[in-house]
């Protein structure tokens, strides 16, 4: 077998633009590592054709592709149009109604029956990530009359956000819609979900109760698109399996000029924890298109890498684009390009220094320094591999934070941490059948099979080497014979 020639990993939205069988082989062999399904389009018969064509392309590559399902959240959205794009032109009026109408120039439904309390004349709405913008002229009963102040096409289930940081509702993040996805993606098979517009931790562990009442076990996403999110970041962070810079959202909800700085703050914090960051929204926009992007979204991508991001995410792009493929071959070009460059522009190990020289010297665990001497070896004797046999998957997890040059082979019995790994930068998971493959020589004589490794070869393996103890605690490096 042969590895991918770069290691960021691509989540794809899948949408009309992709869900075919077809298309998806193409994309999978273009680069893409998740699938993203958004519950907030589409039915649930919808998603469940999505995830059979997911599953039937991945076995026709023959490649482990995780599917991730991104919940709804308390987002207020309009609803169906009949025609799309519709084009709201500036100047013209338009009503706003609760009814479930069927869109139109005339008048657009807006899905939450609280709606018309929620405004009052003079208010801004804005649509679609803040594209569109309207202000409100006048209540009449349930009709919200508005002004076309921004015009632009619209599209069918686009969201919506008030000034002043409205359009979320004052409920929980985690709401009765969300707990029957996670009930429709349990029933699939699937366990992996992420949380939009997600406040404090408590709600990811409203979401792990509610799965584990079935005796499930959830990994959570926390995507962070709020005020109040930024502020409970770290609680959040440590309660999640990862984290998604939502990008649109946040850039409506809070000053779109800060984005840049919280972008670099959430990963520099997420690579500290070991949680996979996934920056989200806008990366490659000009592609949905067109077939070539922009200088400045080419940028915007390798940015993201050097701020050691481990995944990158197409929306639009890839779900109702013309270009999906090449989307995400270009995505990868960028990644591959832009990896080889990270030590000469000095973009460096992430942190690294935070555990040798800064905080976390405080509190470093034998995880840790496990992982830190990982680092040491691989740049020390120029070492392209390290195997890490693993159950949960943070011993390759607490290595893909440093953004090392050599692929981190993950070997686990647990499909679920396979698919988790799917995440993380750098990090190629194997599934093993049987708890004697996790014995070294095994794993050892399936890299020689595979034939990635020759003979002579140095290679660094982790070990748990204390019984009954979790996570790693040695590292041992061997040279193939
Ligand atoms: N399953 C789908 N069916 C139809 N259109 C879709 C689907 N998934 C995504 N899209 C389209 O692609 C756009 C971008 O996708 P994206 O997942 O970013 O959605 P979004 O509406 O911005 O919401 P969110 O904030 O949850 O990401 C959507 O607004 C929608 O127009
Ligand atoms: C991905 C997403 O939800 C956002 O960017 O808002
Ligand atoms: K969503
Ligand atoms: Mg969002």
């Amino acid at each position: 077998m042969s590895l991918p020639d770069h290691k960021t990993k691509i989540v794809c939205t899948i949408g009309p633009a992709s869900r075919s069988r077809e298309v998806l082989v193409r994309m999978i062999r273009a680069g893409m590592n998740v699938a993203r399904l958004n519950l907030s389009h589409g039915t649930f018969d919808e998603h469940r054709e999505n995830i059979r064509n997911v599953r039937a392309a991945a076995e026709d590559i023959g490649l482990p592709i995780t599917i991730l399902l991104d919940l709804p959240g308390p987002k207020i959205r309009i609803g169906d149009l009949a025609e799309e794009p519709m084009e709201l032109r500036k100047g013209e009026t338009v009503t706003l109604t609760p009814a479930p109408v069927q869109g139109d120039p005339s008048r657009i439904p807006v899905d939450f029956e609280q709606f018309p309390q929620l405004v009052s004349g003079g208010s801004t709405i804005f649509l679609s990530d803040g594209f569109l913008q309207l202000r409100v002229d006048e209540i009449a009963g349930t009709d919200v009359r508005a002004t076309v102040v921004i015009g632009g096409p619209l599209l069918s289930r686009k969201g919506m956000s008030l000034v002043g940081g409205g359009g979320i509702l004052a409920v929980s993040a985690v709401t009765d819609r969300d707990l029957e996805c996670i009930e429709f993606g349990l029933a699939e098979g699937l366990d992996t979900f992420s949380i939009s517009f997600i406040e404090r931790a408590e709600d990811i562990l409203k979401a792990r109760e509610y799965a584990a009442r079935s005796g499930k076990s959830i990994r959570v996403i926390a995507k962070i698109e709020r005020q109040e999110a930024l502020a409970n970041l770290d609680e959040i962070l440590r309660e999640s399996d990862g984290v998604m810079i939502a990008r649109g959202d946040l850039g409506v909800q809070t000053p779109i000029e800060e984005v840049p700085a919280v972008q670099k703050r959430i990963i520099q914090k997420a690579n500290i924890l070991g949680r996979p960051a996934i920056t989200a929204t806008q990366m490659l926009m000009s592609m949905t298109d067109n077939i070539r992007p922009t200088r400045a979204e080419v940028t915007d991508v390798a940015n993201a890498i050097l701020d050691g991001t481990d995944a990158v995410m197409l929306s639009e792009e890839t779900s109702i684009g013309k270009y999906p493929v090449e989307t995400v071959a270009m995505m990868a070009k960028i990644a591959r390009s832009t990896e080889e460059k990270r030590a000469s522009v000095g973009a460096g190990c992430g942190p690294l220094d935070y555990f040798r020289h800064g905080k976390g010297r405080e509190m470093i665990t034998v995880n840790d320094v496990v992982s830190l001497n990982v680092i040491e070896a691989l740049d020390a004797l120029g070492i392209r591999f390290v195997l890490t046999p693993t159950r949960s998957g943070s011993t390759p997890r607490n290595i893909s934070r440093f953004k090392p040059e050599a692929w981190i082979l993950a070997f686990t019995r647990n499909p679920s941490t396979l698919k988790f790994l799917a995440f993380s930068y750098g990090v190629c998971p194997f599934l093993i059948r049987s708890e004697k493959e996790y014995w070294h020589g095994a794993i050892l004589d399936s890299i020689r099979n595979l034939g990635l490794i020759g003979p002579g070869e140095r290679v660094v393996l982790t070990e748990g080497v204390s019984p009954g103890r979790e996570g790693t605690d040695s590292l041992i490096i061997l040279t193939v014979d």
